[in-house]
């Protein structure tokens, strides 16, 4: 089944469903919208509410509620349904609710004749993007994960903060797990077009901040849920620049969860790292020269990953 342009199918509507749908519709980004959730009654409620942007949007786009037979000719299918983590979990302690309602949720996906781009938020995501590539049987370049990207967002925020620069003039990422075993590649980064070893070099107080900040930006999520609950903002904006990335065949490197083939040392395996995005999903995954360190903690948090994922694929 040929898919529609620009049709967004969106499965899970709760506080990061929602705040990615606004983020669609503030922005211009998809002509199609079609909201799903075993909460129906919200969710009617959610797209008229969204219907209601409409007049101030930048362009126009059709936002309904449906069921899986939408996903049949849809250009995308966002996961954003499951379990969220509450406060004193990790991620990973969610894993076995979010496969199985994953898993069946991706049957149904499949059963529509679906053949797009499946981009998977649901935590721990890099675990949920393996199970929905191995359970739709779609070729990896079309099966994403957010990845890195929210904790990536972060980092350049509050380097930017530090450094007193604009975010955009922050190069830096983190990779690996969505989790607490994510690193930053501080070995890649500059500020402002300034190298950060550079920066370190003229100030080694510099070298002390950074991990202060590394720290807040790998723990934020726990900071956020325990203040206000779930964490929503910020990955709404990730995935919408993905899903730009997709739609506009945008051909941009972005940190998102992707299978790794031998790149970094790794087979098998969904994870953070940079890839190149375009219409058909990912392109090709970024080799970046990580310095001995990084790659010590890169394979630390595969790992990591792959110690849950043997949990339910023995074989992985
Ligand atoms: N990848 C990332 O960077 C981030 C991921 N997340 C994850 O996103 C997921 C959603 O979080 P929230 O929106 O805060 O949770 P939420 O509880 O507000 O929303 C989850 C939604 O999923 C729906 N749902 C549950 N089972 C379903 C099914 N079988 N079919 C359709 N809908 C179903 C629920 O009705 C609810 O509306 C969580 O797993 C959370 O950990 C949250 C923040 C960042
Ligand atoms: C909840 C979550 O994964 C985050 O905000 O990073």
């Amino acid at each position: 089944m040929k898919y529609v342009e620009n049709k967004v199918v969106l499965i899970g509507a709760g506080a990061v469903g929602i705040a990615y749908a606004y983020a669609l519709v503030n922005q211009g980004i998809a002509d199609e919208l079609v909201l799903l959730d075993t909460d129906e009654n919200r969710t009617r409620g959610e797209v008229t509410d969204l219907n209601h942007c409409e007049a101030w949007a930048p362009s126009p786009i059709t936002v309904t509620h449906g069921g899986y037979e939408e996903c049949r000719d849809a250009a995308i299918v966002v996961l954003c349904a499951g379990a969220a983590q509450k406060a004193g979990q990790t991620r990973l302690d969610m894993v076995g609710t979010n496969v199985r309602i994953t898993q069946d949720i991706v049957s149904e996906v499949m059963a529509s004749g679906f053949d797009g781009i499946f981009l998977v938020a649901t935590n721990p995501v890099d675990i949920l993007t393996y199970a929905t590539w191995r359970h739709s049987g779609l070729p990896s370049a079309q099966v994403l994960g957010s990845g890195t990207s929210l904790d990536t967002a972060r980092l350049r925020y509050n380097l930017a903060q530090y450094f007193e620069v604009a975010t955009t003039n922050v190069h830096a990422m983190i990779i690996g797990e969505h989790g607490d075993s994510e690193l930053p590649v501080w070995s890649a980064a500059s500020i402002a077009g300034r190298s950060l070893a550079k920066r370190i070099a003229a100030n080694p107080q510099i070298e002390a901040d950074i991990e202060d900040i590394y720290v807040r930006t790998r723990d934020a999520a726990y900071d956020i849920i325990a203040a206000k609950g779930s964490t929503s903002y910020g990955i709404g904006m990730a995935l919408a620049r993905i899903t730009r990335a997709i739609l506009s065949n945008q051909k941009v490197t972005l940190p998102v969860s992707a299978l790794l083939e031998g790149q970094y040392g790794q087979e098998g395996i969904y994870i953070g790292v940079p890839a190149s995005i375009g219409r058909r999903g990912v392109r090709e995954v970024v080799e970046l020269d990580l310095d001995e360190q990084e790659t010590q903690r890169f394979t630390a948090s595969a790992d990591t990953l792959r110690t849950v994922m043997r949990e339910f694929w023995p074989e992985a």
